[in-house]
């Protein structure tokens, strides 16, 4: 039935009974496989109905310093061993270091000395400037030369170049290293070896791509219009029924999933109903709020008028992030609010807790947890502060104001860790003047009153309750925000409600202070344990296409009309070779499930590893020793027809 292969020994099953496993793994060569040259199979990548070739794979010269954890030991292997180029090659000599870009310049030094150290060194003896700009302050020389300037970087030779470099060897395939150590030790230690991500995160992505994907029935929502201009399958985010006006925009608006009709993208629109626009004066403004990108603020994509909903409504087009909550479903719907009951019992002072005893213990009360009265622990706070403070300072930076600093105009996404503001440019069309000579002219008066927002925002936040933001709680809201945080939140709070102490957004910034570090810390840290996750995603996606690639070939029906193609020669191996990664039985006949075993053997047919293979029929009759560089080239050969065959097939058909 199958064809003697020139690399293959074909041997009667009996004379290697015990031999099989020690073969399969055991038997070293001394030829370094071409790891560069390892094929990968990419779905959609080339003409023939998705299926292609493409040397994707990349290259171990890429990689620094893989190990080789649960597989051959690569020194073990006899290979030649792969030399990386010397880092002393790439390293140049020390660059001038380049100043931050918008430095202040020299014209526009201010004050000598001002903030200037004293120094013993050379360079220090020159009078030295500082300047804040932007919330950072700079500081810089009478001459206004970067430091290190002069150091004739260029001259030094780099200290690298003599050294030896070290010969590395590398695995001779691609295999899931373990998780690596500042990450492992970051979580709760797991028995088992991980080789998919983790559930939370599987979780979290999976509801994010359900909800993306999501339909609605139509005979449930027959005034659904099929298309709104580019945008179609509208899926509604919140009750239909419940069509009340915004009260932060005066008019009813509703909100839906759609998909670009062009890209296939995924966007929210949002819909004032009602709404006829007559100045188009107002799409300067809605240039510039398409331009503002920020992690912080959903973006704004376009802006239309239409009538398919059977009115006069004015959509604003915003990316989508699937599963966004608002902040005021999250902290101030009626199953997290604390109510006015709970708010008034918050708000009384227990006897011999006064203000003024608190606020002198207040500095003291950094960090507070807060969770056990019902109230937000300070750290998720801060998380918000600084989040919203970032985007309005890229907002006021562009000259533009939010305007909508609400509860139910900022969103809270991904595992309700980030948050962004919403809505952005909506009041400004709303409200635009077309009498105004200059659009822009009240931008200063709006940035004022973010900030008066903001501090509403984290007073209602902090006291869990809109009813604190009422003219007559306000002053014991603030007395609560004093006994439960620590002095530097509810100095911040007094400070943006009275609009005297802190002028610009830049001003917020040194009151937030260290806690900046903070939060990069934790950002950088959930960067390091995704960027783990993703790692072992690589070997699973790569590991797919090989199977899909496998699975074209093995039991094909029929190719060009021969009902044996897969049957017989290069095919024949790789059926056999099927049932050697996912076929076997335990000697008294149980199936033998393990997935390391399919791993590690899949792994070294991609890589086209020459370790030994034996491979045996179904009647345990034949039995073909090979290896698994010429099991490779089978599949890349059979592969190679299929391919020619679908692209011939394309061809006669057209
Ligand atoms: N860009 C977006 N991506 C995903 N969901 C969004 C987006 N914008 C809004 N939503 C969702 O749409 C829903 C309605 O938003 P909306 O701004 O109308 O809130 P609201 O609380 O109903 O406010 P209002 O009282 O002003 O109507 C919210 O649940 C929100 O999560």
């Amino acid at each position: 039935m199958w064809e003697e292969h020139q690399n293959t020994v074909q041997v009667r099953r009996r004379e290697l009974v015990g031999e099989e496993r020690s073969m399969s793994c055991g038997v070293r060569a001394q030829v370094v496989p071409s790891v560069n040259n390892i094929t990968e199979f990419i779905p959609g990548s080339g003409g023939n109905g998705g299926l292609a070739h493409s040397a994707s794979t990349p290259s171990f010269h890429s990689f620094s310093g893989l190990g080789s954890p649960s597989l051959t030991t690569p020194s073990s292997l006899g290979f030649t061993s792969m030399t990386r180029s010397s880092p002393a090659a790439s390293v140049a000599s020390p660059q001038r270091p380049i100043s931050p870009q918008d430095s202040p310049s020299r014209g526009r030094c201010t004050s000598p000395n001002a903030g200037g150290q004293e120094d013993n060194g050379s360079a220090s003896n020159l009078p030295t400037y500082q300047e804040n700009v932007g919330g950072t302050t700079y500081f810089f020389t009478a001459q206004d030369q970067p430091p290190f300037a002069n150091t004739g970087a260029t001259a030094s030779p780099s200290p690298f170049t003599a050294a030896p470099q070290p010969t590395l060897v590398f695995p001779p395939y691609h295999v899931l290293p373990p998780t690596p150590a500042h990450v492992h030790h970051l979580r709760a230690p797991a028995n088992a070896p991980h080789f998919f991500m983790g559930d939370e995160l599987r979780q979290h992505l999976l509801e994010k791509h359900a909800l993306t994907l999501a339909h609605v029935d139509h005979e449930q929502f027959p005034d659904l219009p099929q298309e709104v201009d580019m945008y179609h399958e509208l899926v509604p985010l919140e009750p239909q029924h419940n069509v009340n006006k915004s009260s932060i925009f005066g008019y009813a608006t509703s909100v839906y999933k759609a998909t670009n009709i062009k890209t296939g993208l995924r966007y929210c629109l949002y819909r004032i109903h009602g709404y006829r626009l007559n100045n188009v004066k107002v799409t300067q403004l809605v240039d510039m709020w398409k331009k503002l990108q920020h992690s912080s603020v959903t973006q704004l994509r376009e802006v239309f008028t239409t009538k398919a909903f059977g009115d006069n409504s004015i959509v604003f087009v915003y990316d989508y992030h699937a599963g966004a909550e608002t902040l005021a479903a999250r902290h101030f719907s009626s199953s997290s609010m604390l109510g006015s009951n709970g708010w008034e019992a918050l708000a009384t002072p227990l006897p011999g807790n006064g203000a003024t005893e608190s606020s002198a213990r207040g500095i003291h009360k950094s960090h507070r947890h807060n969770s056990g009265n019902g109230l937000l622990p300070e750290s998720t706070l801060w998380n918000y502060i600084i989040q919203l403070t970032g985007a309005l300072r890229a907002i006021h930076t562009q000259g533009l104001a939010c305007r909508t600093l609400d509860p139910t105009k900022i969103l809270l996404t991904d595992n309700k860790s980030r948050i962004r503001i919403n809505c952005c440019g909506i009041h400004d069309v709303l409200n635009f003047d077309p009498n105004a000579a200059n659009p822009l002219a009240n931008m200063p008066q709006y940035q004022q009153d973010d900030l008066v927002s903001l501090g509403n925002l984290m007073v209602a936040l902090a006291c869990n309750s809109y009813m604190a933001l009422q003219r007559d709680s306000i002053q014991t809201a603030i007395e609560l925000i004093n006994r439960s945080y620590s002095r530097d939140l509810s100095m911040l709070v007094v400070c943006l409600l009275t609009s005297q102490r802190i002028k610009s957004i830049n001003d917020v910034m040194p009151m937030i202070g260290a806690r900046f570090y903070t939060a990069l810390e934790t950002a950088t840290q959930r960067a390091d344990v995704y960027e783990s996750e993703i790692a072992k995603e690589v070997h699973n996606s790569r590991l797919f296409r090989l199977l899909t690639k496998l699975n074209t070939i093995v039991d094909r029906h029929q190719l060009h009309m021969d009902t044996s193609w897969s049957e017989t020669g290069d095919r024949y191996m790789l059926k056999l070779f099927r049932d050697y990664v996912f076929h076997q039985t335990t000697e008294d006949g149980r199936p033998w499930l393990d997935l390391a075993h399919v791993v590690m053997v899949l792994n070294k047919l991609d890589a086209g590893s020459p370790d030994k293979i034996c491979l045996m029929s179904h009647d345990e009759q034949n039995i073909l020793v090979t290896s698994y560089s010429e099991l490779k080239r089978c599949f890349e050969r059979s592969f190679t027809e299929l391919l020619q065959a679908a692209s011939s097939h394309k061809t006669s058909l057209s």
